[in-house]
């Protein structure tokens, strides 16, 4: 069986997943032009490569349409429902690390925890006429967290899709839910993190999309032992 795996082809991940896969002892060659979306790996003949963006690799594994990815687990956890039913993460790679965060203006002083906020939430039609906005591209990771695992249902997504730190200055939002890695943009816009509003440590992963024709195939198992030699 041939076996599709798909990297990065542009952005902060692509340099680390390529120099991953040489330490793995598949060093990938490009077919045809250079700006091929398609490799092989070098003497590994049941192997295919596509270079597709990291949302892109976190769509496919859902629609199986790849055996493996490398792509940030954030990406996959927003792109699928239920991602650990249909995706397997068989290693942490080390790299592309970030936090999905909950941050709030800096000026709100009595909010520190997610309780505190729930409080700001329920009060915050009779103050404002409105409820309270949460900026973010992140909209399955943000109601799971405010829904399901603290209960406040008294909020509006506005959906971001860039400068999401810049939306409470704007006005175009109260609070944010966006990535972080050095704090530096959070800080830069007078935000701060909730004591418990870490919604996950992101890292890069080799993802596998769960299929059945995996079971005893040896290049499966193949693939990820070679990656995970190489960590
Ligand atoms: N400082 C950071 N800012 C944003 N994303 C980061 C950061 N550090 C690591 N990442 C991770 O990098 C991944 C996104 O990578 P990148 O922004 O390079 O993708 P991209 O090429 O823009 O993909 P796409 O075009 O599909 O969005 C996410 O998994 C994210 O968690
Ligand atoms: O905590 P920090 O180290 O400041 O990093 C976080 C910022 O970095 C990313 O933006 P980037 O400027 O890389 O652009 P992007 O949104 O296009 O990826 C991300 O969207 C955050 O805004």
């Amino acid at each position: 069986m041939t076996i599709t795996i798909a990297l990065p082809s542009k952005g902060r991940m692509k340099d680390d997943a390529s120099a991953l896969f040489e330490r793995a002892g598949m060093r990938i060659i490009a077919v045809g032009n250079d700006r091929s979306y398609r490799g092989r790996v070098e003497g590994w003949d049941d192997v295919e490569i596509a270079f597709l963006s990291a949302t892109e690799i976190s769509r496919e594994l859902g629609s199986g349409t790849i055996d493996f990815g490398v792509t940030g687990e954030d990406l996959v956890r927003e792109g699928l429902a239920e991602a650990d039913k249909r995706v397997e993460f068989s290693a942490r790679l080390g790299f592309g690390r970030a936090d999905v965060v909950v941050a709030v203006p800096e000026i709100w002083l009595d909010v520190d925890t997610m309780a505190d906020l729930g409080d700001v939430a329920a009060d915050f039609r009779a103050r404002h006429g409105r409820r309270l906005t949460i900026a973010t591209k992140y909209w399955r990771l943000t109601q799971q967290f405010f829904s399901s695992q603290h209960g406040i249902q008294l909020y509006r997504i506005v959906e971001s899709l860039g400068a999401t730190e810049g939306a409470p200055a704007s006005g175009s939002a109260d609070i944010i839910v966006d990535i972080t890695s050095t704090g530096s943009t959070l800080r830069a816009n007078h935000l701060r993190v909730l004591n418990d509003g870490v919604i996950l440590r992101s890292q890069a992963c080799l993802v596998r999309a769960r299929k059945e024709s995996h079971a005893g195939e040896p290049s499966v198992a193949r693939v990820i032992e070679a990656v995970r030699s190489a960590l």
